[in-house]
């Protein structure tokens, strides 16, 4: 009896598994955003040369956040983190319109690999507390998403604006994250 109760509680109280790769553009934030979710706080950032990862509680759920580093000469190595990945977190400096242009054609390089066929993506459109930062309707066209088709009864994609500094936005984003992989895994 206390077996069976306890596995019952354990069932009601342990939360889902679910992996997480974070990428996007050098600079764009990922791990100010990472140890804002993880910490609550704003830690100082050096350009990540391999990646970071941490898990962060967020209601039901428990997600491993793999933050890996976006300088050109290491976005090759994106690739080795794809396999098992529930989510992809896809972060953009709204406030770098000079590069909106590289970042939606790594985004949607990252599109075309099989092993992510399916997988939800939640853009963040970050830096939105810059005053010149582009708004996310406009990150959303310069990032050629409409044309993503969306299957019927999920979203694939959602751009959420955001401040990884304030921590705005961040929540948003990972509630409609976390409903997209519970609604995939019970297809
Ligand atoms: N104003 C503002 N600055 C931000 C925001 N998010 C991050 N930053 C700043 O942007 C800079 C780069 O942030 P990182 O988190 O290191 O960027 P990254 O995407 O991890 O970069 P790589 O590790 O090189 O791929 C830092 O100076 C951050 O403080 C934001 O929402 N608003
Ligand atoms: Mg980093």
């Amino acid at each position: 009896m206390g077996v069976i109760l306890s596995s019952l509680f354990s069932r009601f109280v342990s939360k889902i598994p679910v992996r997480i790769l974070m990428v996007g553009l050098d600079a764009a934030g990922k791990t100010t955003l990472l140890y804002r979710l993880k910490l609550a706080e704003v830690v100082t950032t050096i350009p990540t040369l391999g990646f970071n990862v941490e898990t962060v509680e967020f209601k039901n759920i428990n997600f491993t956040v793999w933050d890996v580093g976006g300088q050109t000469i290491i976005r090759p190595l994106w690739r080795h983190y794809y396999t098992n990945t529930d989510g992809i977190i896809f972060v953009v400096d709204s406030n770098d319109p000079e590069r909106i242009k590289e970042a939606a054609d790594e985004l949607h390089q990252m599109l075309e690999e099989e092993e992510l066929r399916g997988v939800a993506v939640l853009v963040f459109a970050n830096k939105q507390d810059l005053p010149r930062a582009m708004s996310v309707s406009d990150v959303t066209e310069a990032l050629r998403l409409s044309g993503v088709s969306q299957p019927v009864s999920e979203t694939l994609w959602l751009v959420q604006g955001s401040c990884a500094v304030s921590g705005t936005g961040l929540a948003e984003g990972l509630d409609w994250l976390s409903d997209q992989i519970l609604k995939l895994r019970s297809l």
